[in-house]
């Protein structure tokens, strides 16, 4: 919880602080009767909300999981209703029907997302795609992503990179098999899918010795990125003290971008003094960013700032989404044994147990499809979406939401709704036999990647990514707790919502042919 005091001594490490404090405190008074007496006046008011302290506002009573406290506030404000993040108001929204005004009606109007101060230092000064300004450059970008580099024609020509990273996961665990080890099958998914998606993006330009300490160091790098961004941010709730960054998290962050930056220019600088193409192995991310660097200069003006960019995301969105949903799924699985055993009967009836999963036989595994549906419904990897900013003053639900506040999305809650969803706590795949939800964004009780124009530009290399490895991993093993232990399934807050305790779990091989594991 951020509490008042944490805040305060922040503040105490200006001299005067008592005056400055006098001198905000008198001024944020006047500023809610100026502003309550604003809205009055207003055909629309602000949505309601709990009442706040002067300067902080409901900063003290905020809790570390964000979408189970919005769900519980929701219940007495209703599906519209506002909180005062220091001087940042915030919106949260926690209805289909809200959303649906949100991110199709007024799409435009909330197409920016609100960027936290110290994403910018990360990301180039936030000229990626998630962080760049709804308009002509940010267009470009996700036409560029689209078409380009997360085309369907792109992803089948990588099927390769992606296959052997996850063979060489299945080999690792029939090892653990064969000696009745147990394993921590987190740690082995986000392995496996970190090597998934840096082989995509520069599997063909670094060499397998490098590959480890580039992984490693990028690991390392990327984990303590994301812990910063979870550090709650005096600059991001009063943007008026940014510059003095009082916490020294940006002198931090910066730090690590530096590091970053010189990683990618190891893996850039290996790429251009390749002769050669990549021999075979299919082009990377990176080798085609490049290529349209240099081809289309005039047409993208892509500098060498907006390819490194445009791979962050790709390895933060890529990762961190992918990696959570397989956990989740796992361990909803290895707790409903009947659930397991269907979609295994489906992948020996589709691929049979003399030969391996491959990603041309996904389009043939429904239950598989609806395992990775229920699990995004009930386990939303971003249960508040990218909060969303809106460009001006707008009226939603009959209130007004003002210019560049903060909005949250609480999908999670709404994916739970008992109106919509029967039985809403419960893990049932079947739920997604029955009824036709995809993944578009176009029923907004189900909105697992988000709606409107900035619905996540990965969608397609995120299903790949995660029906392929939980069919495999379903395929090539029986997975169990010891006899009599149950896990909870229980959910930690966070930049990708995680699976709280370890997955800790024991493989046994199932295929008919040992020669399947090498
Ligand atoms: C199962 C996997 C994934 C899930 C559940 C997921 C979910 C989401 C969600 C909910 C958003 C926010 C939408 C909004 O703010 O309205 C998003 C945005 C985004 N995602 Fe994903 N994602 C996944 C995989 C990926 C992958 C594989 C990549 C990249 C290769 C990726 C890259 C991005 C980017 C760049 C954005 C920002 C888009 C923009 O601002 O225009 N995601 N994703």
């Amino acid at each position: 919880m951020v509490t008042i005091s944490s805040l305060f001594k922040i503040l105490s490490c200006t001299d005067h602080v008592d005056y400055a404090i006098i001198v905000i405190a008198l001024s944020s008074v006047v500023w809610y009767i100026w502003l309550y007496a604003k809205s009055k006046r207003q055909p629309h008011p602000l949505p309601p909300g709990p009442w706040g302290l002067p300067i902080i506002g409901n900063l003290p009573l905020l809790k570390p999981e964000l979408h189970t406290y919005f769900q519980g506030l929701a219940k007495e404000h209703g599906p519209i209703f506002k909180l005062w993040l220091g001087s940042k108001l915030a919106i949260v929204v926690s209805s289909s029907e809200v959303a649906r005004e949100i991110l199709r009606t007024n799409d435009i109007i909330f197409a920016n997302h609100d960027v936290p101060a110290v994403a910018l230092i990360n990301t180039y000064g936030g000229i990626d795609i998630a962080w760049s300004p709804y308009g002509p450059r940010w267009r470009m970008l996700r036409k560029l992503c689209v078409n380009r580099i997360l085309s369907n024609v792109r992803l089948d020509s990588s099927v390769g990179l992606r296959r052997g990273e996850t063979r060489g996961t299945v080999r690792y665990l029939a090892d653990q098999a064969r000696a009745g080890s147990q394993v921590n099958l987190g740690e082995q998914i986000f392995v496996m899918i970190l090597n998934v998606v840096t082989q995509m993006l520069w599997g063909a330009t670094v060499e397998e010795e490098e590959r480890e300490i580039v992984g490693a160091e990028f690991l390392e790098l990327v984990q303590e990125m994301n812990d910063l961004l979870m550090v709650p941010n005096i600059s991001d709730f009063f943007p008026a003290l940014n510059r003095f960054d009082l916490q020294g998290l940006a002198k931090r962050m910066r730090g690590l971008a530096q590091r970053l930056d010189r990683l990618f220019d190891r893996v850039i600088n290996q790429r251009l003094g390749m002769d050669k193409g990549s021999e075979g192995k299919g082009e990377d991310f990176l080798e085609v960013l490049l290529k349209i660097k240099d081809e289309e200069e005039g047409q993208t003006n892509l500098n060498m700032n907006d390819v490194k960019a445009l791979l962050m995301n790709m390895v933060l969105g890529g990762t961190d989404s992918s990696l959570h949903v397989i956990e989740f799924a796992m361990a909803e699985l290895i707790n409903k044994p009947d659930i397991m055993k269907r979609a295994q009967q489906e992948l020996d009836e589709v691929v049979g147990k003399d030969k391996i999963v491959e990603e041309s036989h996904i389009p043939k595994l429904p239950y598989i499809l609806a395992i990775m549906k229920e699990t995004l419904r009930l386990h939303m990897v971003a249960p508040l979406l990218i909060p969303h900013r809106p460009s001006q003053t707008t009226v939603v639900g009959g209130f007004t939401i003002p210019k560049d506040s903060k909005v949250f999305i609480n999908v999670w809650a709404i994916h739970r709704n008992p109106n919509v969803w029967e039985n809403p706590l419960e893990f049932d795949p079947n739920r997604f036999l029955d009824k036709s939800y995809d993944f578009n964004g176009n029923d907004f009780n189900y909105i697992p990647f988000g709606a409107g124009r900035r619905i996540c530009v990965g969608m397609a290399m995120g299903e790949r990514i995660v029906l392929y490895n939980i069919a495999t991993l379903l395929h090539s093993f029986d997975w169990q707790l010891p006899r009599g232990e149950r896990m909870e399934v229980e959910e930690k807050f966070g930049i990708a919502l995680k699976l709280k305790n370890p997955l800790l779990t024991t493989p046994v091989l199932r295929l008919s042919d040992p020669n399947l594991y090498l």
